[in-house]
């Protein structure tokens, strides 16, 4: 169903990604005509471009490094990384996600169209030689690797370039000390390669505990990644079959030779196309400007969810579900559902992995409550001595007035559990003392959950 013969739709929905699609298809089962467009093959970021096949590959890197923390104490075998075979087996979960999506929206009776969408003017999108009227319409085109103004940028390769290497080059620097370069940095390391990762300053991973960020870069220097701290990337060369990158490190000149450069200094709300002033839609750079609702604040008939939007989310996926459902919601009933932010998890894929939830020391202290904070080394702890999990370090802020948990950081092999874990007592307000009275089974991380909330 790609073409329409009356083009005016209920919905006309920009990008096919997490949000794009769950608000198309929701509004579709409530009986809405709906459109959908994207340039791209269907399915947006999330699972052709980033955290699904990216877990595929860290989870590769993951179990190579598990095994190695054992070794001599009953594992003997080398595990290495065959990249080829791990692409093939990561192409496995991605081929096929544009025709099952283009699958669902006909099934749905979804109109799609391929192209870039723009505003032709406050209720109308161009796309192609089609122009589409819609009474509601929503931007859900999720974001982009941010310009650096260097020259030489286009040499620079990024985060979709890397998950597609058929080969992995010898040499690989990151720019930029964000999400993107730790984790695929890990796994470039894992898998073989010389890793470097240059950053401007000294306070990489920024929105995550300092402390615990300390412990990962060690962990991840111990590995053989190289860290340049305080450095600057002004110009990137061709250089025989590689690249040259030049620039400033601690004020002195600094210069790298690599196989591959990767950008991973940060993505934008990706509205270069939209043409939003012929929409009356306002944006700045954290997106597109929306009120509580999701909802423009200069285009009543215009929303945003996702990485697109300026919202106070987080640009991650579940973010993109839960403005997604909002949307739903405040589409068929005006200003119904403002999102729920509260206790948002974030987890960096490395080995160990590094996760966030909820303040951080520096925010608790700052909010005039008066803290405690149970910072843990877990290193020696039965659950995960027994299988090398180090370094394993927790840093747990509770309120002291009602033992309520403000904020939860932790660095091993079981973070992505247990961010899992403080996340649901956070979100649902259950205490400290609650979550050390509920019983786990026994023995893995939860049943340790009592000693990190000790009052
Ligand atoms: C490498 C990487 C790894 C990540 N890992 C994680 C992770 O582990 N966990 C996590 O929670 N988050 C992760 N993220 C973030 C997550 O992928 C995003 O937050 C999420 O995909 C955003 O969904 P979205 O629907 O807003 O946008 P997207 O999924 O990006 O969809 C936007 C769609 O809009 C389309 N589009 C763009 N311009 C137009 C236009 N003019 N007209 C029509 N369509 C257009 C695009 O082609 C795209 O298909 C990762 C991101 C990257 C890049
Ligand atoms: N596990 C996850 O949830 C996950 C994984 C990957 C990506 N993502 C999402 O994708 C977004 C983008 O990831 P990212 O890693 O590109 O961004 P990021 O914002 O995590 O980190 C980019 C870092 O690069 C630094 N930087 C900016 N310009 C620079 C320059 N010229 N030279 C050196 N350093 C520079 C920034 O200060 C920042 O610390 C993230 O914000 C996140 O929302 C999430």
């Amino acid at each position: 169903m790609n073409q329409a013969s009356d083009h005016t739709f209920d919905l006309i929905v920009l990008g096919t990604g997490s949000a794009g699609q769950s608000v198309a298809t929701s509004c579709r089962e409530k009986g809405w005509s709906v459109a959908i467009i994207d340039p791209r093959p269907f399915g947006g970021t999330c699972s052709q471009h980033g955290c699904d096949p990216k877990r595929v590959l860290a989870g590769a890197a993951e179990i190579i490094a598990r095994s190695r923390s054992l070794k001599g104490r009953g594992i003997e075998s080398e595990n290495a990384i065959n990249w080829s075979e791990l692409m093939a087996f990561k192409k496995t979960f991605v081929e096929g996600i544009p025709e099952s999506t283009e699958e669902k929206f006909e099934q749905a009776g979804i109109h799609y169209f391929y192209g870039t969408a723009s505003f032709a003017d406050k209720n109308s999108i161009r796309v192609g030689e089609n122009t589409l009227t819609g009474g509601k319409i929503l931007i859900a085109t999720g974001a982009q690797p941010a310009k650096l103004s260097i020259q030489g940028e286009e040499l620079l390769g990024n985060s979709e370039g890397f998950l597609d290497l058929e080969e992995l080059p010898k040499t690989i620097a990151f720019i930029g000390g964000g999400y993107i370069s730790f984790e695929f940095a890990h796994i470039a390391a894992e898998a073989g390669a010389n890793v470097h990762i240059i950053h401007h300053n000294d306070k990489p991973l920024h929105n995550f505990d300092p402390d615990l960020v300390k412990a990962l870069v060690a962990q991840m220097e111990h590995l053989g990644i190289t860290f340049h701290f305080n450095a600057t990337t002004e110009k990137i060369l061709r250089s025989g079959e590689g690249y040259v990158l030049e620039g400033k490190k601690n004020g002195e000149p600094f210069r790298l030779e690599c196989g591959l450069a990767v950008h991973g200094a940060g993505r934008v709300p990706n509205v270069d196309d939209l043409d939003l002033e012929k929409g009356g839609v306002a944006a700045d750079k954290k997106g597109v400007t929306v009120d509580e609702y999701l909802r423009s604040v200069s285009n009543p008939d215009v929303y945003a969810a996702g990485d697109v939007s300026g919202s106070p989310g987080l640009p991650l996926t579940p973010i993109a579900g839960l403005e997604a459902r909002a949307v739903t919601a405040n589409l068929l009933e005006e200003n119904s559902v403002r999102p729920n932010y509260t206790a948002t998890p974030s987890i960096v894929f490395t080995y160990p992995m590094l996760a966030s939830v909820g303040m951080t020391e520096e925010q608790a202290r700052e909010s005039g409550k008066e803290i405690k904070v149970n910072t843990v080394d877990m290193s020696g702890w039965y659950t995960y001595k027994r299988i090398g999990d180090s370094p394993s370090m927790a840093k747990i802020i509770l309120d002291k007035s009602d033992g309520s948990i403000l904020g939860a950081h932790v660095l091993n092999g079981e973070a992505d559990h247990l961010i899992n874990y403080f996340t649901i007592a956070m979100r649902h307000g259950l205490t400290a003392e609650q979550m050390s009275d509920t019983l786990f089974g026994y023995p893995t991380e939860g049943s340790d959950m009592k000693y990190l909330l000790e009052m």
